[in-house]
């Protein structure tokens, strides 16, 4: 179907919108009188710029407080309105729509409202426009569709039809069966479909929609339930996404206008309309790769951790670390001096990489150039929003292009290997990395991933739609200087999970940037001991933390001892206990070791305010 966006949805002036929508990929757009009232252009001159961008206009909005109303306000509504179907003119836009009343003037009178409404029709047809009636929720006599539809109805004018915004109906009464009434309504009367998600709230409803509305699949609404019902009605015009969020309105337009086209592309394909490429999802993580120009203190920090540098990539500066399944390049190359350390890119295992780069492809992930050089193995890799580059790996499969081929062996013996095969804290370690000693690590169990404030409804959608992942629910975390919010995508046996955050506020500060790998093994409390013994430094947590978990839990003798001398952290549900503890932070990245039972799906967000203070208490003051 044709795809639309309001002009409200974006932020910046009316040609930033106009040209954001139109890169995106969108059709149309809805006009926002205030985004027109602003402008510096006239109705011809943005008729011209949307012509030349190739977006149609779709919908004129808003027209206010009309029906309902003592004859005497009705004509200078009807004034009101003939000036702004001259303007519509001007500006080519062939429907209008109008929004059930707030007035305290309106009148709970369904016949007058029809009557004033056909009126109003009447006039709009003079000028070749067609007025869409929608029922906004917090309307002072009309709030739901079906009751604007038998408005509607009752005025019976072909230039009177209804808009439905998922919103206000979903936001009012979200049960299917209320829903069913749509498909009842005749399709060709339908004039328009405005879509909107919205997180679940328990809020004022006009200030969720006000400030809370997001893009399709970011929220908590049934969103494609929603659409089958208008497409079952016969509804044949534009998708138009009418979002108002505090967020999108600052965030730069470009990108809020791909994610938007994104959550429409993911929309029809869930209701059956389009089917792109199938999502490849990842069934490991293949490597964490992290760039930096501190080769030193991060080569120390994987060694102490048990990590064995295995390899070196033979065109550049990268090199693998290993250990068990958990593999990470360090990369020391021209990024490196630039950006400080950072998790700069992740491997996924996946079963069909290409097929996974055309599913990301598809739905607007910027594809990354499969050869970085000549020499390089292609690999197929896509940018995730935060930029995090995400390479699709056949690690060690025949027949798929393995990116473990573009790495020699380390050598003990190279004289131009300074660091040695097991970094610069000892000598080489015969033993096979794939084997993990007691309190070893067996795996990569996470990557934590903060977005920058304004990606993370992004983010979510990106992974779960790009990737195939399935989102948990979003946590909050109290940060001692803001609130940080952390949703965690996975695959379904968990061998691939991410947790996404967003930290307190906009800030150049790295802790608010901080990425995490978490290390999978079976025994924390060795492992942590080893980490020590070889000079690794864990997070100290503060002595109330564990009379707190005294409180809390029962725990073997000399058990709750042990994890306060390491600074272990401990959390248990119904599935099971998940422990963990925390290194130091390089750049934005530290390391998490963790223990979690088989069944336990949390990553400890009851400990992370705990853990937070901890880490700001090691950096300097602001
Ligand atoms: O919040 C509003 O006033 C408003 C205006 C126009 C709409 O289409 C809508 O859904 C809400
Ligand atoms: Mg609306």
């Amino acid at each position: 179907m044709r795809t639309s966006i309001a002009t409200v949805s974006l932020s910046g002036a009316l040609t930033e919108k106009l040209t954001a929508a139109a890169r995106a990929g969108f059709d149309g757009v809805e006009v926002f009188e205030n985004d027109l009232l602003a402008s510096p252009l006239t109705p011809e001159e943005i008729r011209a710029r949307c012509a030349d961008l190739g977006l149609s206009i779709d919908l004129y909005q808003p027209m206010r407080d009309i029906e309902a109303v003592p004859p005497d306000e009705f004509q200078r509504n009807l004034r009101r309105a003939e000036h702004k179907f001259r303007l519509m003119e001007r500006l080519g836009a062939d429907t209008v729509l109008v929004c059930s009343s707030v007035s305290p003037h309106a009148v709970d009178d369904d016949a007058l409202a029809a009557f004033q409404l056909r009126r109003l029709a009447e006039l709009a047809d003079g000028f070749g426009i067609r007025v869409a009636y929608e029922a906004l929720a917090w309307g002072r006599h009309v709030s739901t569709y079906d009751h604007a539809w038998r408005i509607v109805e009752a005025a019976d004018h072909p230039a009177l039809g209804t808009c439905l915004d998922s919103f206000h109906i979903l936001a009012r009464d979200s049960d299917p069966r209320a829903l069913e009434g749509i498909a009842e309504i005749p399709g060709e009367k339908i004039f328009f479909l405005q879509l909107a998600d919205a997180p679940l709230m328990a809020m004022d409803v006009l200030q969720w929609s006000r400030h809370h509305r997001c893009f399709p699949g970011q929220g908590g609404f049934d969103i494609a339930g929603f659409l089958r019902q208008v497409i079952k009605a016969g509804y044949q015009g534009p998708l138009s996404l009418e979002v108002f969020n505090d967020v999108f309105r600052q965030a730069e337009a470009g990108p809020t206008a791909v994610d938007a086209q994104r959550s429409l592309l993911v929309l029809q394909e869930s209701v059956g309309l389009t089917a792109p490429p199938a999502p490849v999802v990842p069934t490991g993580v293949a490597f964490a790769e992290l760039v930096s120009p501190d080769v030193e203190p991060v080569s120390e920090l994987l060694a102490a951790l048990g990590f064995t540098r295995t390899a070196r990539h033979r065109g550049k500066p990268v090199d693998l670390w290993q250990q068990g399944e958990a593999r990470v390049l360090l990369n020391t190359g021209p990024g490196a001096r630039r950006d400080g350390t950072q998790l700069a890119a992740v491997g996924l295992e996946s079963p069909d990489p290409a097929g996974a780069a055309k599913r990301a492809e598809a739905l607007l992930a910027p594809v990354l150039p499969r050869r970085r050089t000549p020499e390089d193995v292609p690999l197929d890799a896509v940018a995730a929003p935060d930029g995090t580059e995400l390479f699709f790996c056949a690690t060690g499969r025949p027949g798929l292009p393995d990116w473990t081929s573009d790495f020699d062996p380390a050598d003990p013996a190279d004289p131009t290997d300074p660091a040695g095969p097991t970094g610069p804290t000892g000598p080489a370690d015969t033993t096979d990395p794939t084997e993990p000693a007691p309190g070893g690590i067996h795996r990569i169990d996470h990557l934590a991933l903060t977005q920058p404030w304004h990606q993370f409804d992004e983010a979510a959608l990106f992974h779960r739609s790009v990737l195939g992942l399935g989102a948990l629910e979003s946590v909050d975390v109290a940060d001692p200087y803001g609130l940080l919010r952390s949703r965690a995508v996975t695959n379904a046996d968990g061998s691939v999970r991410i947790a996404l955050g967003v930290g307190p506020a906009p800030s150049a500060d790295d802790g608010d940037r901080a990425q995490h790998i978490a290390l999978a093994t079976d025994d924390l409390v060795t492992a942590a001991r080893r980490f020590r013994a070889a000079g690794g430094r864990l997070l100290a947590i503060p002595a109330n933390y564990y009379d707190d978990l005294a409180a809390r839990y029962e725990f073997a003798d000399g058990e709750l001892e042990t994890f306060r001398a390491l600074g272990i952290l401990y959390d248990r549900d119904a599935d099971g206990a998940f422990r963990h503890c925390y290194t130091e932070t390089i750049g934005r990245v530290f390391f998490e070791l963790v223990q979690r039972d088989p069944g336990h799906r949390g990553y400890g967000a009851r400990n992370a305010p705990v853990r937070l203070a901890a880490q700001h208490v090691r950096r300097p003051v602001r």
